[in-house]
């Protein structure tokens, strides 16, 4: 997979190069380029910014130096276009799920907005020849995308056949597979500070430690994400209100 980042501040995706994605940057599964939004401003301030139309508040990223910008990275008449990822507020939220589809893109572009945003045509352009989503990692306001690019590529990357050491491990994680969140884990030693590790999980009994999972991903599923369980249990038939 092909990636590429355009930032202002392209240092903050140097972590990029780090562990489990730094691993894959290696062994050539993935192909990734930094770019500074700067790069194509010809002025001496090299403005990247400007005041909204229609007044308020902050500033609004130029229209541009980002069409420029997506013509280096992805130049409409190349032979293939990215998906282009837009990290924002106002996105569509980034789930598990979203993960497993991008990690099946050959090339994926992230536009790192700042300020306000981003000029709204800038998106709606790069629409005419490439498939774009807005995507918010959360409800919270960042000050960059930056930090949103790094979360989304870290989840995508461990997809990648050969970036996890262990497929295995990805599929009882959180999110990936009935729908529940994760059991607790342990490991030795067995008693710890007065905290001692479920008697269950030291039985050796697959069948009562399966159970004893299945139970404490549905109690903390209740507990912490009553939605999910709703979600959970419209999808296996169960009454939410089954559940002690
Ligand atoms: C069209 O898109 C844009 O204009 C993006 O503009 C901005 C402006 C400020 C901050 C950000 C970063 O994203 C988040 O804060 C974010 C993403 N997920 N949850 C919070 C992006």
């Amino acid at each position: 997979m092909r990636l590429d980042v355009v930032s202002i501040f392209p240092e903050y995706l140097a972590a990029l190069d780090l562990s489990l994605v730094g691993k894959a940057a290696k062994s050539g599964l993935l192909d990734v380029h930094l770019h500074d939004l700067r790069e194509w401003t010809y002025d001496r301030h090299r403005t990247v910014d400007d005041t909204p139309y229609g007044g308020g508040a902050g500033m609004v990223m130029k229209p541009d130096p980002w069409g420029e910008a997506l013509d280096a990275v992805a130049p409409a008449a190349g032979p293939s276009q990215p998906r282009l990822i837009v990290p924002t507020p106002a996105g569509r939220p980034f789930t598990q799920e979203l993960a497993y589809e991008l990690a099946d893109e050959p090339w994926l572009a992230f536009a790192c907005g700042r300020y306000e945003g981003i000029d709204a045509r800038v998106a709606a352009h790069a629409a005419e020849r490439m498939r774009v989503d807005e995507i918010s990692v959360g409800d919270y306001v960042l000050n960059g995308g930056e930090v949103a690019v790094l979360v989304i590529v870290e989840a995508v990357a461990r997809l990648l056949p050969g970036v996890i050491g262990n497929p295995a491990s990805l599929a009882e994680e959180s999110h990936s597979g009935d729908g529940l969140l994760e059991y607790p884990v342990y490991t030795k030693p067995p008693s710890w500070r007065g905290h001692d590790v479920p008697d269950v999980l030291l039985s050796g009994n697959h069948k009562l430690v399966a159970e004893w999972r299945h139970d404490e991903s549905v109690r903390r599923t209740a507990e912490r994400r009553p939605d999910l369980l709703a979600a959970w249990g419209a999808a296996v038939g169960h009454k939410a209100d089954e559940v002690e």
